[in-house]
């Protein structure tokens, strides 16, 4: 795609034509088929400087290599990345992460000295530094908070000082609704959402640290329509997904203009990569396939708030749900999390009546739950540029062809792909169809809950878990 902005990842069935006035059908059409050609395209090229062998074995996720590519890292953690000093806790998420979406286990001692590690980052007055002794930081307490959710298990969850953690968020917290990173630090939309998806796995979300967010991030919302990382910046994948994912997490999708947040990430998806590029006229990347098809995927969730938002837009909208049943009745959600909780501490039948709107939080209390509609984006493409143009031989996933591999990008191609292959999926923590998958079925990833970005098993653990804690003191007022 060089720098174009691609005409690409329309819903299908048209909505974003209609949506520009243009004459809608035909732009619509040529839209969704060149999206269809997509991975034709790419298969086709490679096709033909390989033979068919070949080019099955480009579309099969290497697993063993990068299994083998992420455990060599994790064993080097401390010398490897000299550079990424101040990211230690981010290497161990990373690396977790993506090995949890493999579907491996760690053994006890990878657990006892990581749960060790992290809780030497944990600052005396809350929150994770980069490293022991470094000062305590939003991003690497959301990263450390997330790898400790990904091993999971008592011990992990324990060593979380969830009072503290509110402390650190509080003191970071600006009246205007923004968060500082970290004391004298930046502000910005990821301020938010780190706070936020923490303290919603925590159960620490208490009202004074939500104050005035949705207007903070509304402010955010550039006339493009994404999301910059602060008011007045450009419209970024990154951001977006920070701040998208946040009003989801509060129930507060509605302060947002979702129709032009639309017509903004449909364009990003590349009419011939298939990837996601993070900003008007850059470059496509791996790392948006999480970040771009993030947003994507909490779209997904949130359509009847969209569809409310903007008559006319039903037609094409809901025919991008075809073969997805219209509505389902939301009134069996919480039962998976409800069932756990008789001796627990959560209100149930609040948990009920919340539940009656179909919120993208909601969403995930049942796995149960039936996923309303189909994807706004083409998943297979997307699929598509993961597999035969992010994968290294030797293991680990990269941003582009002629790039190394990293961690970093090998944690958000994985994520990407795994709601890609889950896009078409219609009940949440079903396994999809295997049309839904791209190359063999074996390359089907554990799925990863879209808010908080861990695997979908450990997020319920976690849940559980906190929700069975005592209140924390600063709830008591
Ligand atoms: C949870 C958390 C901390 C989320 C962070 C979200 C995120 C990825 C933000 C993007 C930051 C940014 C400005 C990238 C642009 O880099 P670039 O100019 O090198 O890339 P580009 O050319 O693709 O825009
Ligand atoms: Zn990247």
């Amino acid at each position: 795609m060089a720098s174009s902005s691609s005409a690409a990842g329309a819903a299908a069935g048209g909505g974003v034509g209609e949506q520009r006035g243009s004459p809608s059908t035909s732009v619509s059409e040529r839209m969704q088929k060149s999206l269809e050609d997509s991975v034709e395209t790419l298969l086709g090229a490679f096709a033909s400087a390989a033979n068919q062998h070949t080019t099955s074995l480009l579309l099969e996720l290497w697993r063993d290599e990068h299994v083998k590519y992420l455990k060599k890292g994790y064993q080097h953690l401390s010398s490897t990345y000299s550079v990424l000093d101040s990211s230690r806790p981010w290497l161990c998420y990373w690396i977790l992460h993506s090995l949890a979406m493999l579907n491996q286990h760690y053994s006890s001692a990878v657990c006892y000295r990581s749960i060790d590690f992290l809780s030497r980052c944990q600052d005396k007055h809350g929150g994770y530094g980069g490293g022991p002794g470094q000062m305590p930081h939003l991003a690497t307490t959301y990263a450390a908070v997330n790898a400790l959710v990904t091993m999971g298990g008592e011990k992990a969850l324990a060593s979380i000082d969830r009072e503290k953690t509110l402390q650190f968020f509080l003191r970071m917290k600006q009246p205007f609704g923004g968060f500082r990173m970290h004391d004298e630090g930046e502000i910005d939309v990821r301020g938010c959402y780190t706070a936020v998806s923490v303290a919603h796995i925590l159960d620490i979300m208490v009202p004074e640290l939500l104050e005035n967010i949705p207007e903070y991030i509304c402010s955010c919302q550039t006339y493009e329509g994404g999301i910059g990382g602060e008011p007045g910046a450009e419209a970024h994948g990154g951001y977006t997904y920070c701040g998208l994912a946040t009003l989801a997490l509060m129930n507060r999708v509605d302060v947002l203009d979702l129709p032009s947040l639309v017509n903004w990430v449909v364009f990003r998806q590349g009419a011939v990569e298939g990837g996601f590029q993070g900003r008007t006229n850059k470059l496509v990347d791996g790392c948006y396939s999480f970040w771009q098809g993030g947003v994507f995927s909490l779209l997904q969730r949130m359509m009847p708030e969209l569809i409310s938002q903007q008559e006319g837009w039903n037609g094409p909208l809901l025919a991008a749900s075809q073969g997805f049943s219209s509505m389902s009745d939301a009134s069996n959600c919480v039962e998976e999390v409800a069932g756990d909780e008789t001796e627990g501490s959560v209100d149930v039948e609040k948990e009920k009546r919340t539940s009656q709107r179909p919120t993208v939080i909601n969403q995930f209390m049942s796995t149960d739950d039936q996923l309303l509609y189909g994807p706004l984006f083409n998943a297979q493409a997307l699929q598509g540029y993961i597999l035969l143009c992010c994968q290294v031989l030797e293991g680990g996933l990269r941003d582009k062809p002629k790039k190394s591999a990293d961690y970093y990008h090998t944690c958000y191609c994985l994520s990407g792909l795994t709601l890609a292959q889950d896009s078409a999926s219609h009940r949440i923590n079903a396994p999809p169809p295997p049309r839904a998958v791209l190359g063999p079925y074996s390359n089907l990833l554990e799925p990863v809950h879209p808010l908080c970005n861990v695997v979908l098993r450990r997020y319920y653990e976690a849940v559980r878990f906190f929700r069975h804690s005592p209140p924390v003191a600063s709830y008591l007022g």
